[in-house]
């Protein structure tokens, strides 16, 4: 295995990424990232830029945590198996990062439905550390658990096995509505479920939030644009979308729960928020959801060709999950109630993302010490129908209502991703 490395991370001005979340809107959103990082990267990343004051303390409550637990120095769940009964017997003990001790007038009791997806799990890791209580709603056919599992247990916390097409009753004060399959190959191979989980999703969420009177934000995407005629695309253009081809269960599906949203907004007075997300990438993206930074990544790791689709002229814009993230926070605890689009516009061909990628893996081998056994090509595959030719975000409104701006430079994510499937696949899970 490879010796701790120093991750250094520096933003797009140039300035090292120690935290990140801003206090915005009366929320703070801040968080350290190397605690964030813990959650997802293995230790030998993840505390490598701790000082040695952090680990003392680490060490010292690990101590304590052992002298309380009687003397169980291992802090993860113990099975014992019985031969005689063919029976199994499971301990578990869990032990969380520390959360932000909040007033109540402070704490939010906050609803994240698709909690347990890549965006969601994300989402869900920061308002815990913030110190707010958070319900996940998820039926696990994109997402899983193992993206929340490190919170399982904790009095902040509840994970809940539901499907958004069925109502679901909670108080709450605030409503993520994240549950929908986003990746192309995902949404189209059930495309009534699909279109389904964006109509009565979105209804059964905008009638909790009414009854609550919870705010509530729901997850749009750059898609409603279709493949556009405007570039870059601001929140006025209203798209050009093929409403009968195979993305229409995703373009049209959350075209419709725009309409329902701000439906509700009108007729209910609910106050809602809606985020226009565009193409997005990071650890816990499914290694095999067929996207394509996933893939690309994955099949450099492994050696295999990446696989370009059509000429690899069209274009899109990738913006680093923690970027989304400090977006979505701020957008949901500000007064901004039209649509606003969350995106990067770093603007790339595919062609050249693909060369980016693989560079980018190789830097990341050569600091492990890997070995390659030879440099892998790039080959090009049918381009998919109604695949939009160009894509990249105008993100003005939310510089000027939110005031914010992506930080992460595509090659810093890139490289923090790649660490991420290292490791899965280190344990033999990729
Ligand atoms: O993020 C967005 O704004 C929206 O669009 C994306 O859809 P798309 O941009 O088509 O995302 P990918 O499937 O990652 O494809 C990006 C481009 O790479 C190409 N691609 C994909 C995969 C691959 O292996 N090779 C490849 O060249 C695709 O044809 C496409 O031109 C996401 O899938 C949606 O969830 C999201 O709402």
């Amino acid at each position: 295995m490879a010796s701790a490395l120093p991750i250094k991370t520096l933003d797009k001005s140039g300035n090292e990424i120690t935290s990140v979340g801003f206090k915005r809107f009366g929320f703070d959103s801040e968080v350290k990232i190397d605690i964030l990082r813990s959650l997802y990267l293995r230790p030998h990343y993840a505390v490598s830029t701790l000082k040695s004051a952090d680990i003392d303390d680490e060490a010292q409550e690990t101590t304590h945590h052992a002298v309380f637990t009687q003397g169980h120095s291992a802090y993860q769940s113990k099975s014992i198996f019985h031969p005689d009964t063919n029976s199994i017997s499971y301990t578990t003990l869990s032990r969380f990062p520390p959360v932000t001790l909040l007033p109540p007038s402070a704490r939010k009791r906050i609803l994240v439905t698709g909690g347990a997806g890549f965006v969601g799990s994300h989402l869900v890791d920061r308002l815990m550390l913030l110190g707010h209580e958070v319900t996940v709603i998820d039926n696990f056919f994109t997402g899983s658990k193992t993206t929340v599992s490190h919170w399982v247990g904790h009095p902040n916390f509840e994970l809940v096995r539901h499907d958004v097409v069925e109502p679901f009753m909670i108080e709450c004060d605030q409503i993520y509505h994240l549950a929908c399959p986003a990746s192309p190959p995902h949404y189209q191979f059930n495309a009534v479920k699909t279109i389904k989980t964006s109509f009565m999703g979105t209804l059964n969420m905008l009638g909790l939030a009414k009854r609550t009177k919870a705010r509530f934000l729901i997850s749009s995407t750059s898609e409603v644009y279709g493949d556009p005629e405007v570039h870059p695309q601001n929140e006025e253009y209203w798209g050009h979308v093929n409403p009968i081809g195979p993305r229409a269960c995703y373009d049209e599906g959350k075209r419709v729960a725009e309409t329902l949203t701000y439906g509700f907004q009108r007729q209910d007075g609910v106050n809602v928020r809606v985020a226009r997300i565009f193409n997005t990438y990071g650890p816990r993206m499914n290694p095999y959801d067929g996207r394509v930074v996933s893939n690309f990544i994955v099949q450099a790791l492994k050696g295999e060709d990446m696989t370009v689709y059509g000429d690899g002229k069209q274009t899109r814009s990738f913006q680093y999950i923690h970027d989304l993230i400090d977006g979505l926070i701020a957008l949901m605890n500000s007064d901004e109630s039209r649509p606003v689009n969350i995106g990067n516009g770093d603007e790339f061909t595919i062609g050249e993302f693909a060369e980016l990628v693989r560079d980018v893996v190789e830097k990341v081998q050569d600091e492990d010490g890997d070995k390659r056994s030879r440099r892998v090509d790039i080959v090009y595959k049918p381009i998919p129908t109604d695949d939009p030719q160009k894509r990249r975000p105008d993100t003005t409104r939310a510089k000027e209502t939110l005031d914010w701006q992506p930080k992460w430079t595509v090659r810093m994510g890139l490289e923090e991703m790649v660490r991420y499937y290292k490791a899965k696949m280190a344990e033999g899970s990729l």
